[in-house]
């Protein structure tokens, strides 16, 4: 079992429990070591098809905001890779940090990125709904990009535009045709393993799809990011900044990777 040592370190700032499940041996985020992944020669590309219309609304649920779809159907998914059968997408969200320095949850040799988009997907084959999912082994699926600073990100400004709208925590707005596939990096080169939620339950009922290439968003598309709340109306205002679980450790866990 992961050291159940309850000290400060590990009460981060938003939650008020402690951060290690006691038990927890596959918890998320990790710090990728590239030269100790392992190459799985027959890891199959990942294949995701979006269909923007299943597209519902936004939300900020006080830890991120989240992009939710429709997933009573197959419209949306993700198959190939580690994943045995196709898995639902059911939201996106991000994480970020106060400055560019920090605020990926994942690291890639101890290098942090600015901010980590993950795309949530469930196991539809298995469960029967989202929320036993989440409880289960192999329940869900969660692919996760870096996000580096650099050129303007075109297609994530109509988000970007919409934000404002979901300032305060519970607050949500329709959102409707986009397709996440936009968000993703050309290159389709992955680190895979077995891990957890990062925001609570912290269940560990995730495969996690690493992509090895970052997208690129401009410092005024992060600063939007910053400007939403933890808070609800009413309450003392607080910015939605270092929403990122800390590392955890690897304890007896290989990451693969789909490239050489
Ligand atoms: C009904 O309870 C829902 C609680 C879990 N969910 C909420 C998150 N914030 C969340 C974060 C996730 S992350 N950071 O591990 O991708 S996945 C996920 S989630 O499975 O969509
Ligand atoms: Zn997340």
């Amino acid at each position: 079992a992961c050291s159940l040592q309850h000290n400060n370190a590990n009460l981060h700032p938003i939650w008020k429990g402690p951060l290690d499940i006691p038990g927890g041996s596959r918890q998320s985020p990790i710090d990728i070591r590239v030269r100790d992944s392992v190459f799985h020669p027959n890891l199959a590309p990942i294949s995701t098809q979006y269909d923007p219309n299943t597209c519902l609304h936004i939300w900020n649920n006080g830890y991120s905001f989240l992009v939710e779809y429709d997933d009573c159907t197959n419209k949306s998914v993700v198959s190939g890779g580690p994943l045995e059968n196709p898995y639902r997408l059911k939201q996106f969200h991000f994480h970020w940090g106060a400055n560019n320095d920090w605020g990926s949850e994942h690291t890639v040799d101890s290098k942090v990125f600015p901010a980590e988009l993950h795309l949530v997907h469930w196991n539809c084959s298995r469960y029967r709904t989202f929320e036993e999912a989440i409880m289960e082994e192999n329940g869900l699926a969660v692919i996760g990009i870096f996000i580096k600073l650099g050129r303007h990100h075109e297609k994530l400004q109509k988000l970007v535009d919409i934000l404002p709208s979901v300032r305060y925590k519970e607050s949500l707005t329709e959102f409707n045709y986009f397709d996440p596939s936009c968000l993703l990096p050309t290159c389709s080169d992955y680190w895979t393993y077995s891990g957890s939620l990062t925001t609570p339950p912290l269940t560990e009922s995730v495969t996690w799809i690493m992509m090895k290439k970052p997208i690129e968003v401009d410092h005024s598309q992060l600063a939007v990011f910053r400007s939403l709340l933890y808070t609800a109306v009413g309450e003392e205002e607080k910015n939605m900044v270092d929403n990122f679980r800390p590392l955890q450790p690897l304890m007896n866990r290989t990451v693969h990777s789909s490239f050489e």
